[in-house]
């Protein structure tokens, strides 16, 4: 199948004034249509800014593409300009954040700023009484109670899970092919949060989206998610079905971060986090980014060390492993 998304051997940096801050390293990724992703590690590991330089969200300088390639239905983005990429975000790639009003206008009514986005993301082909039915339907689809009546809110008249409903309504609009969700639900109540949750899980599979979803919490991506990518300092260390991650997680960063998930049965002082802290990204090692809080790690960690096929669907950066392709997935 030819994915919808590939990513191949992405690197970034940032130059700063302390240096070159090495921020994501030859990083691939693939994404086949319908596919809901994970895309999980610990904050500052590179998970927006992987997303977002995919899409020319990350603004240049400071930041500076040194290799990969980025292709979307077999477009390469890479080297498009604004206005191209920009048209590309606004019809087959939606995105949605963490915190809904920041991308809601205080003084506009909901429904005006949804029709707005409608007729923009159509290029102006889609008449404002077309584009009000089509507003109507999405808050009518992401199950917003008494859509009429929210239509006319302002945003600080609704709730903060209606507000990332109406967000989401408005990404999906447009119906694009792939939803990138930047840590959707974490400024959101555990309620609220499990209910936007099991909405976006609907969608991805009534509307065959394909979707990313960025967050720290591997319990999170769970609920929505089929596959995960595990990434740490900017490299992405494990990648493979959700089940997998679960039941046999290889990389030793995986291992303690399902260790530090927290358990009905584990009191909480007992939550396990991982020692130690990223690696300084400005003089990365050379090897493996986790070796230094890995209690597994030995010499052969000190050279860099690639995704190795460890199982069906399943990758992991790790010398502990051998290469599936030519020894079976074993661990030595
Ligand atoms: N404009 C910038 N200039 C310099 N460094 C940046 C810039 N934007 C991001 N970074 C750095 O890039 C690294 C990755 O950031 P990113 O936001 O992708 O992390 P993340 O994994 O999404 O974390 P979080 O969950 O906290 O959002 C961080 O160390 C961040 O400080």
């Amino acid at each position: 199948m030819t994915p919808l998304l590939d990513i191949r051997d992405l690197s970034l940096v940032f130059d700063t004034f302390d240096g070159t801050y090495h921020a994501i390293d030859q990083v691939s990724l693939q994404l086949n249509p319908g596919e809901a992703l994970g895309l999980v590690g610990e904050t500052g590991c590179g998970k927006s800014v992987l997303t977002r330089a995919a899409f020319g969200l990350v603004p240049v300088p400071p930041a500076r593409i040194t290799s990969g390639s980025v292709q979307l239905d077999g477009r390469e983005l890479l080297g498009l300009s604004d206005r191209a990429l920009r048209g590309i975000r606004g019809s087959e790639v939606a995105m949605i954040f963490q915190d809904p009003m920041t991308y809601l206008n205080p003084v506009f009514r909901v429904g005006t700023q949804l029709v707005d986005a409608i007729r923009a993301q159509s290029g102006g082909r889609i008449g404002k009484a077309e584009a009000k039915s089509i507003a109507l339907d999405m808050l009518d689809k992401v199950h917003l109670p008494n859509p009429d009546r929210q239509f006319r809110a302002y945003p600080h008249e609704l709730s903060g899970g209606m507000r990332q409903r109406v967000l989401i309504a408005m990404a999906l609009a447009a119906k694009p092919k792939l939803l990138i969700a930047d840590e959707p639900t974490t400024a959101l109540d555990m309620t609220i949060q499990a209910q936007i949750l099991d909405l976006m899980a609907e969608l991805v599979e009534d509307l065959g989206l394909a979707m990313i979803m960025i967050s720290h919490d591997l319990g999170v991506v769970a609920q929505v998610c089929s596959r995960v990518a595990v990434m740490y300092a900017g490299k992405i260390v494990e990648d493979a079905p959700i089940g997998r991650i679960f039941d046999a997680p290889a990389h030793p960063y995986t291992q303690g971060l399902l260790a530090a998930l927290p358990h009905p049965f584990k009191p909480v002082d007992r939550l396990a986090s991982i020692p130690g802290t990223l690696p300084d990204l400005l003089h990365p090692p050379a090897g493996c980014r986790f070796a230094g809080r890995c209690a597994q790690s030995h010499a052969a960690c000190a050279a860099p060390v690639p995704l190795r096929a460890v199982g069906p669907r399943h990758r992991v950066a790790c010398t502990l492993y051998k290469d599936a392709a030519t020894e079976g997935a074993a661990h030595v």
